[in-house]
């Protein structure tokens, strides 16, 4: 069987950045929306993606984004995937694809009910991969926050894609989370921090030993 991979997501600095490298992380994720804690300015995705070895994806995070915004992350030299976690329709990708030829695109979807997974059909003539994800509180970031949801939901889901499952999973849970949905790319970003947007290279360092160990 396919080995569990990781991405950690939100990195804002060289030490986590470097820690999640040097523990295996498959994907470093960076967060492009103001918004969240762990934006990111320019010069600042610059300095960090340049530490990124080309072995491990660079995922840019973005919330119903303008172009001028996903070309700016991709212009720095970094970001090689597109992840859109905000309400982005299967058009915004189509039209993603054709801006930025190579550019691998996620689209994250937010779960609460079996009928969410639904969602996902809907993406797969435009996005390489589906990223179920807890659906937050109205008003809320729509990511990042720990939250987890009800993974029996995805029990007997016939996955149009390759998908990936995140919404707070930790080192204490992500052998139940990869066991008990069959995921094989995990991505955390609450679950590695001391708070919110502040990353922790111990938590770092015990989730993608525990996710080697699977
Ligand atoms: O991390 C953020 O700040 C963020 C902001 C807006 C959209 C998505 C965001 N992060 C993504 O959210 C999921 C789940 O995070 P958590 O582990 O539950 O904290 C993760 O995929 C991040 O990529």
């Amino acid at each position: 069987m396919q080995r569990v991979t990781a991405k950690i997501c939100g990195l804002s600095t060289p030490e986590t950045v470097d820690a999640a490298i040097a523990h295996g992380a498959s994907h470093a994720g960076f967060v492009f929306f103001p918004k969240s804690p762990r934006n990111l300015a320019a010069d600042q995705a610059r300095a960090l993606t340049l530490r990124v070895p080309p072995h491990v994806g660079k995922v840019g995070v973005f919330v119903d984004a303008e172009d001028e915004v996903i070309d700016r992350a991709i212009g720095i030299g970094g970001v090689d995937t597109i992840q859109l976690h905000g309400k982005e329709p299967p058009e915004r990708l189509a039209a993603l694809r054709r801006r930025h030829p190579g550019i691998a695109l996620w689209k994250a979807i937010s779960i609460r009910t079996r009928a969410d997974l639904d969602a996902a059909k809907l993406y797969r003539p435009v996005a390489d991969l589906i990223l179920y994800d807890a659906k937050t509180p109205e008003g809320t970031l729509p990511g990042g926050m720990g939250l987890r949801f009800d993974w029996t939901l995805l029990d007997g889901f016939a996955h149009p894609q390759r998908w990936a499952l995140s919404g707070g999973i930790d080192a204490g849970n992500v052998a139940d989370a990869a066991g008990r949905t069959g995921a094989r790319l995990i991505d955390t970003s609450s679950g590695v921090e001391s708070a919110p947007g502040i990353k922790d290279v111990d938590k770092i360092a015990a989730f993608l030993q525990r996710v080697a160990s699977l």
